[in-house]
């Protein structure tokens, strides 16, 4: 994808968790520039703080030092241009899937018939048509995440924030609701700021996918995966992305040796 307008800038972005004999340096000094509708993944080793730079993305946590501009603004909390989807499943247990999905919008006050044609609409693009009335203890892993990405999107972010979105789920799921993400930022266009340590996940779907050193972590190497889209599953065994994989675990690998012995 050639890139457009820049949507959002992180800039000289450090963490330190706790203090003194306590303190750990989870950031440091991260600079990176995320195009508008780009599919960004953010891949590293275990512990190198992918979910920490997500989550001051989503202004849930506070840098050290350093900031990151959205939309000509500081982040300083989180907003309704970012949406956000987690591994663990994050539904409301009492409300049932189109509840769920018309959550923020009721928040937002939207009145009843517009949140439903909205829930609807977002149901039918994640595949759930006919569980709009289930509640989510009858979902599948796979589901859940549907409706957790069903409910971001109808809140009609600028930018979908997922960390590890399908971490828990088994792989044939996994290679499925990666095609299905796919599809939907296709349909819906969104700046995507995807967190994994999946190497072949982060190839298959990003743009860009931004390797992370290990713990403190910093900004690796940006791999632009050039690729053509639509994808589906066959690309995984084309010599390019295959070519791409290899430079991904050679990085990774580098890191997590680091890591071991240190
Ligand atoms: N709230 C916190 N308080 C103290 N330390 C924290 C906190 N959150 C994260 N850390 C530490 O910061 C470092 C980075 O954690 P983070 O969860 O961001 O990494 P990660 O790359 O997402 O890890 P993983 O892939 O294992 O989920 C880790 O050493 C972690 O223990």
């Amino acid at each position: 994808m050639a890139l457009t307008k820049t949507s959002l800038q992180v800039s000289g972005v450090t963490k330190t968790y706790g203090q003194d004999n306590n303190a750990v340096r989870a950031l440091e000094e991260i600079n990176l520039s995320v195009g508008e509708r780009e599919f960004l993944a953010i891949l590293g080793p275990s512990g190198c703080g992918k979910s920490t730079l997500l989550r001051i993305i989503g202004g849930l946590v506070e840098p050290s030092s350093g900031a990151v501009m959205a939309g000509g603004r500081e982040i300083k909390e989180p907003g309704a241009d970012r949406g956000m989807v987690f591994q663990s499943y994050t539904l409301f247990p009492w409300l049932t899937v189109e509840k769920n999905i018309e959550f923020g919008l009721k928040e937002k006050g939207v009145p009843a018939e517009q949140r439903k044609e909205t829930a609807a609409k977002y149901i039918d693009l994640v595949g759930l048509m006919g569980f709009e009335n289930s509640f989510p203890k009858a979902l599948s892993g796979g589901m859940k995440q549907r409706v957790a990405i069903a409910r971001a999107l109808a809140n009609d972010p600028e930018f979908l924030l997922l960390d590890e979105p399908f971490g828990a789920l088994d792989t044939q799921t996994r290679s499925l609701m990666q095609e299905l993400l796919m599809n939907v930022w296709e349909k819906s266009p969104k700046t995507i700021i995807f967190v994994t340590h999946d190497v072949e996940e982060a190839i298959f779907m990003a743009d860009r996918v931004v390797v992370m050193t290990s713990r403190p972590g910093r900004v690796k190497e940006v791999i632009n995966v050039d690729l053509p889209r639509p994808r589906d599953y066959h690309i995984k065994t084309d010599d390019m992305f295959l070519e791409y994989k290899r430079r991904a675990v050679e990085l990774i690998r580098e890191e997590s040796i680091k890591a071991m012995n240190t």
